[in-house]
């Protein structure tokens, strides 16, 4: 057998953690031959509820999970790590603007950022689901440093999924059958889900989404509206953040990193922007990528950008440079 991987979940008391970690355990994410070291990290005033789902999980006796280590120390934590799943971080709870939640998090991953250059591998995969995701990604790799920026990324794949489940749902097959949908720019209600590449597989036949679906207004309309906004709606009908959803969507997005897609598809991530499509160099900004095997992945090339398109990458981008200055203002002071 393979020697164990590190993985580190933060947030580890909180209500994501609660679902991702089973699943990462039970080997759905680094597969049945992979064993773990898992190491899950709260803030102290969690402690005890920390020390209840470390006791829950190793009652869960799974066979693949040969160590688990709770800590409130961030140096201990990030020791060695593999690959870091960074959940912890206040979530928006209704009448909270995305706002109110930048000034809160984004110093959590200035120090994070610092531990992680300190004590961690230096090939270490980072996912950012804390939100602004985007954004507290690049901040923390800004602040490690010694790490390169290509190995930080941020979640925007439950934005897919989103898209993926609309789409299906309203053509009437399963969720597997829609491929190749796009998230472009922040995993907030600026992002761009386009489906003018995505093909949906109907009775054997492959055909574009917009000649499945056959309804244009729907889709550059209420589609786009809908996976925008979705988290807020749960967020409205839940008093709470989703949280099973983002759970899995964590597991499918390391998933995929960490053993390649398939043969022509693709899935979006937000990586560091290499200029690609004259998204600003630096940006952390969700692309389609193709995955490969040995951990790297490459923003897929040579889309076509319609107008409409371009007008949506462009807003979402601005979007994160304006994040990214407030950002720097409050870790700076
Ligand atoms: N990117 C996405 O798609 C996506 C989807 C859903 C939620 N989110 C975000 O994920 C975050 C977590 O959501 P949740 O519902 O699990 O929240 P939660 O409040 O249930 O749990 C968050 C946990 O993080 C802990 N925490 C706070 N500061 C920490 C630190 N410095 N180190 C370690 N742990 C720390 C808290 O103590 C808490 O236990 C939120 O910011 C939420 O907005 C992102
Ligand atoms: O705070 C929000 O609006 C979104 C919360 C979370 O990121 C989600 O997408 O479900």
């Amino acid at each position: 057998m393979a020697e164990p991987l590190k993985v580190l979940i933060t947030g580890a008391a909180g209500q994501i953690a609660y679902s991702l970690m089973f699943q990462v355990g039970s080997g759905s994410v680094f597969g049945p031959n992979q064993p773990l070291k898992l190491v899950l990290l709260d803030i102290l005033p969690m402690k005890s509820v920390l020390d209840g789902v470390l006791m829950e999980m190793m009652d869960c006796a799974l066979p693949l999970v040969k160590e688990i280590v709770a800590t409130v120390d961030e140096t201990e934590a990030f020791t060695d790590v593999d690959v870091a799943m960074l959940v912890g971080a206040m979530p928006r709870r209704e009448g909270m603007e995305r706002k109110d939640l930048l000034a809160a998090n984004v110093k959590i991953f200035k120090s994070q950022g610092a531990a992680m250059d300190k004590v961690s591998k230096k090939n270490i995969k980072v996912v950012v689901v804390g939100n602004p995701a985007n954004t507290n990604a690049l901040i923390c790799s800004k602040y490690a440093p010694s790490i390169p920026k290509e190995n930080f990324s941020c979640l925007t794949r439950l934005d897919q999924n989103r898209a993926q489940a609309q789409v299906a749902a309203r053509v009437g097959v399963d969720t597997q059958n829609v491929g190749n949908t796009i998230i472009w720019g922040n995993h907030s209600s600026t992002q761009f889900p386009d489906v003018s590449h995505a093909t949906v597989t109907k009775d054997g036949k492959v055909v574009s989404v917009y000649e499945a679906v056959k309804d244009d207004d729907w889709l550059k309309g209420d589609f786009i509206k809908t996976v925008q906004t979705r988290g807020g709606a749960v967020i409205k009908a839940r008093k709470l953040s989703s949280a099973m959803s983002a759970a899995k969507a964590t597991c499918d997005h390391i998933r995929d990193w960490w053993t390649g897609c398939a043969e022509g598809k693709w899935v979006s991530m937000g990586v560091i922007s290499d200029g690609s499509y004259d998204i600003p160099k630096g940006l952390m900004y969700s692309f389609p990528v193709r995955t490969k095997p040995d951990h790297t992945y490459e923003i897929v090339q040579g889309l076509s950008i319609s107008d409409f398109a371009r007008a949506k990458m462009d807003a979402t981008a601005k979007e994160l440079q304006e994040e990214l200055a407030a950002a720097m203002e409050v870790c700076e002071h």
